[in-house]
């Protein structure tokens, strides 16, 4: 009892996440189906919402804030291709110092207010020597190695009003929605740059070492970053359909003699080569996947 007190006093409660949700209907008229988070360099996806009602986190009650160049920390609603949409226009991750119950609040927020379908993207390095910088992959499934040892979203106590207390993970990511991406893709003439994987998250801030990433490879992971899993546990545990895809913006250093570094600007740079290309992958999914209910919106 003593704990369940603790961890709903620092904000993440059942009844905190309905405070933002009811505070964000009272201010919003979209009824979104669908949320978006962007990832690195990747927040003009929410700049092409029409009939925008934009929201700074730092206006937003009970809502954290981003720190990352690349993130710039404004929740928009709007329509895409004419379906209502909520867009993170930066995200939050474990390296800023956020408690992983704070950077996945916002999933909360998200069921409370009728969400259905999480879109989730990222910038990744490339551990799958087949991939080259510039590819997009479809997430299919991740390894949370920091979850095994406790740093989990789900960890203290559960609320049944959000989900079960042992949710299922090996449906995590949507596999009609991933065909859906295939397809989508493929009518885009995005073949070429178009993969699967399997999407590892480790903390950061720092890139890996090449030990780390022969480890992760050998593993099973395709692609590294630092966000998104937790998202996707607990949108899962609040019964939203997820769909994830990485940008890979960089190879993965594998080789001693390489000379690559790993750096925060060509990731950024990635993404902004394939910023266009991206937002058209993800508007046409959005335009293509069938709500299970009838908006009001
Ligand atoms: O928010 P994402 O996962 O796209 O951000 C990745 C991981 C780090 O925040 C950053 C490293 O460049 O990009
Ligand atoms: N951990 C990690 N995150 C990234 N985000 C973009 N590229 C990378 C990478 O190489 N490693």
């Amino acid at each position: 009892m003593h704990k369940r007190h603790v961890v709903c006093s620092r904000g993440y409660s059942y009844e905190d996440c309905q405070a933002t949700a009811d505070w964000l209907l009272a201010q919003a008229a979209v009824r979104p189906q669908v949320a978006i988070v962007c990832g690195s360099g990747m927040g003009g996806l929410a700049d092409t919402l029409k009939d925008q009602v934009a929201f700074n986190y730092k206006d937003i009650p009970n809502f954290p804030l981003s720190t990352v160049p690349g993130h710039a920390g404004r929740l928009v609603f709007g329509t895409l291709k004419g379906r209502p949409c909520v867009c993170m226009q930066g995200r939050f991750h474990l390296y800023e110092g956020y408690p992983v119950q704070k950077i996945t609040k916002p999933m909360r927020i998200f069921a409370l207010l009728g969400v259905e379908t999480v879109i989730l993207t990222n910038a990744a390095g490339g551990l799958n020597q087949d991939f080259k910088v510039g590819d997009i992959m479809i997430i299919k499934d991740h390894l949370n190695i920091a979850g095994f040892a406790g740093n989990h979203p789900l960890v203290g106590p559960n609320d049944d009003r959000f989900g079960v207390r042992f949710p299922c993970m090996s449906d995590a990511y949507d596999r009609d929605l991933q065909q859906l991406a295939l397809d989508v893709g493929q009518d885009l003439g995005y073949g070429d740059f178009l993969r699967d994987g399997v999407y590892c998250v480790v903390g950061g801030p720092s890139f890996e070492t090449i030990a780390e990433c022969r480890m992760l490879h050998k593993l099973g992971a395709d692609a590294v970053g630092m966000s998104t899993v937790h998202e996707t546990i607990v949108a899962r545990h609040c019964g939203m359909r997820v769909f994830a895809l990485s940008l890979i913006t960089n190879k993965a250093v594998m080789e001693y003699d390489s000379e690559e570094k790993a750096n925060h600007e060509e990731v950024l740079e990635t993404s902004r080569v394939r910023a266009s290309q991206l937002e058209k992958f993800v508007s046409n999914l959005v335009s293509r996947i069938k709500p299970s209910k009838l908006s009001n919106s």
